[in-house]
């Protein structure tokens, strides 16, 4: 379970996270909608460990992030600006980062590439990849670990039609999995049916 509790950000002069208090809790899917610069991706930095808070605090279980916590211990994560490693394959980019944790089995990698629409055994490196490609091999690497966190910016951003119905459908078993999914995206239409909670932001504000 993700408690946010009375969390502000402030960046220079703008106050860019207000005052959030809210519980996340396992085996839920929840959808985070707003307009540009609402704050949708600066809470999931914060849930993240990437910004440490002006005020208050995330709590990760019964630990407290930025005090008994670094990172999250168990959380995939999507996020503009990620960097893959051009010169290996998709496959050889999941065994790199499965290295740090030693989580996952190569089954496990093979079975996150086959779930976003890549071949796991293909030689192409990712420098060869196309936008897409390499969105969907970010959800494989936010995914391979089975971790308990899901923290996904714009998941279908440069993904075709068959491919967001891949990642609906992943969203959909990580959640099953018993994982705590939390997803920005503009596409509210075809995410809500699939959200057990809608959350908006506005101006660093959440509201259900
Ligand atoms: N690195 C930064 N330095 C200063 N301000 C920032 C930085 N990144 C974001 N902001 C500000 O924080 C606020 C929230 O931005 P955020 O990226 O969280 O919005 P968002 O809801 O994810 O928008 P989008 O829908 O465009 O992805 C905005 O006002 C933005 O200007």
């Amino acid at each position: 379970m993700i408690s946010i509790v009375n969390l502000e950000k402030n960046i220079k002069k703008e106050t860019v996270l207000k005052n959030i208090n809210y519980r996340f809790e396992a085996g839920k899917i929840y959808g985070l909608f707003g307009k540009n610069g609402s704050g949708k991706t600066m809470l999931l930095r914060a849930i993240s460990g990437l910004i440490v808070p002006t005020k208050g605090k995330v709590r990760i279980g019964d630990k407290t992030l930025h005090e008994e916590l670094s990172f999250p211990p168990s959380c995939g994560l999507i996020i503009e600006n990620m960097s893959l490693l051009p010169q290996y394959t998709g496959a050889e980019n999941l065994a790199i980062l499965g290295e740090i944790k030693k989580a996952a089995t190569q089954q496990d990698i093979e079975h996150a590439l086959a779930r976003v629409g890549l071949d796991p055994d293909s030689k192409l490196k990712v420098k060869k990849y196309s936008l897409g490609m390499k969105q969907r091999l970010n959800i494989a690497q936010a995914i391979f670990e089975k971790p308990e966190i899901l923290l996904l910016d714009e998941p279908t951003n440069a993904i075709d039609d068959s491919g967001v119905e891949l990642v609906w459908q992943i969203l959909r078993e990580e959640r099953e999995r018993g994982a705590t999914v939390i997803v920005a995206s503009h596409q509210k239409e075809e995410l809500l049916p699939l959200c057990d909670v809608a959350l908006t932001m506005s101006n660093g504000e959440i509201k259900e």
